[in-house]
């Protein structure tokens, strides 16, 4: 299967003129004949590679960079380790399995299976789904693919299904690691009235798509809304695996882990800055101790630890939530500055976030 793929991709690149899919596809291939010690086989494929002409060929509609399927994802080197973050038992198992079964495909194919390679990744924002996706890419040192939708969603009738065949007929030239993130925004419910038939087009394209990737892609989509995801392309996925927003708890013992790199140990616990913080994701965490480093570093020495994290509690306490930019509830920052404000004050109207007092345990 994979290797017809490759083979496929190399006649799609010879009769198009495609030289990076044709020098990607060979490359995957003499790979994979090295794999297989087949070294003589994989020399000569490499002595053809090199005999390929030097000079571009003219660039035509297809052939053309802007007509490519590259034009749809952005390559990132992937650098978070998995080790970094703060997952949940069951992603941290299944992030490791799914490591394993690629670090150790021949094994399995040599007992007739192909290691899992459609992961789908479900939770609200922040929580460290594109995080996982991108060190599950560095685990197995491949390139990190992210579908780009600005360039792939396109308004005219089969212009979205043309440019995610070339996305597919891109990716399946090497082994990587393709990410889509916000995927409930290509595999919604088909059965939605408001979309047209164009959605459901797209949907069964990309569900033939998947069902066709060879396993050496590993396609992780993330979503912060499963519910929207159409039932076949739920059941596409091999793993789903889910990232629920963290518990005050888990959110102390990751601020500890950064709090316990500063140079200056801040006299609050870790814990009580969690509970002063309120529901928020790892992200906004992550956020929160940047800003009170930023506060500190500026503050030339003058300005403690713990004076840039009192200040930094007293502006998250007047943060305005999406919820007031979307105007679902009234701003009262308008009527109040945060000087105003009593530091221990946290009688904000509550959607949902916890607001917390400014006041710290010392
Ligand atoms: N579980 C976690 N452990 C450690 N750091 C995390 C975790 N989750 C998020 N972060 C930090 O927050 C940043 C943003 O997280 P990430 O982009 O992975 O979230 P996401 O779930 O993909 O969000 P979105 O749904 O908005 O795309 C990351 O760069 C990482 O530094």
């Amino acid at each position: 299967m994979a290797r017809s793929d490759l083979l496929i991709s190399l006649v799609r690149a010879g009769a198009s003129g495609d030289r990076a899919m044709l020098k990607s596809a060979t490359e995957a291939l003499v790979a994979e004949e090295r794999a297989q010690n087949h070294h003589i086989v994989a020399d000569r494929l490499e002595r053809a590679l090199s005999t390929v002409a030097i000079t571009p060929p003219a660039l035509t509609a297809a052939s053309s960079p802007a007509g490519s399927g590259k034009d749809t994802i952005l390559e990132l080197e992937p650098r978070l380790q998995l080790s970094q973050l703060m997952l949940p038992l069951p992603v941290e198992q299944g992030g490791r399995q799914l490591i394993e079964e690629h670090t150790r495909a021949d094994v399995l194919r040599a007992h007739g299976y192909e290691p899992r390679h459609r992961i789908l990744l479900s939770g609200p924002p922040g929580n460290g789904k594109t995080s996982f996706a991108e060190a599950v890419a560095e685990a197995l040192g491949l390139p990190f693919f992210v579908v780009r939708y600005d360039a792939l969603i396109g308004s005219y009738l089969g212009e979205t299904n043309a440019r995610l065949r070339k996305l597919f007929d891109y990716v399946r030239t090497r082994p990587s690691v393709l990410f889509f993130d916000e995927f409930d925004s290509i595999g919604k419910e088909r059965g939605d009235t408001h979309e047209t038939g164009e959605i459901k087009r797209v949907v069964s394209f990309l569900l033939m798509q998947l069902d066709q990737l060879p396993s050496y892609v590993v396609v992780i989509a993330a979503t912060n809304h499963a519910e929207l995801l159409d039932r076949a392309v739920w059941r596409r996925f091999q793993m789903r695996l889910a990232f629920p927003a963290p518990d005050r708890q888990r959110i102390g013992v990751f601020l500890n882990r950064i709090i316990s790199q500063w140079p200056d140990a801040p006299k609050a616990a870790a814990k009580s800055i969690a509970a002063k913080l309120g529901t928020v994701s790892f992200a906004e965490a992550l956020d929160f101790c940047q800003n009170v480093r930023r506060r500190q570093i500026l503050g030339l020495g003058e300005l403690s630890i713990d004076d840039a994290l009192r200040s930094e509690l007293d502006l998250w306490a007047t943060r305005v939530s999406p919820e007031v930019l979307n105007g679902e509830r009234p701003d009262q920052t308008d009527t109040e500055t945060a000087s105003d404000r009593p530091a221990a004050k946290s009688t904000r109207p509550s959607s949902g976030r916890t607001r917390p007092s400014t006041k710290l345990n010392r």
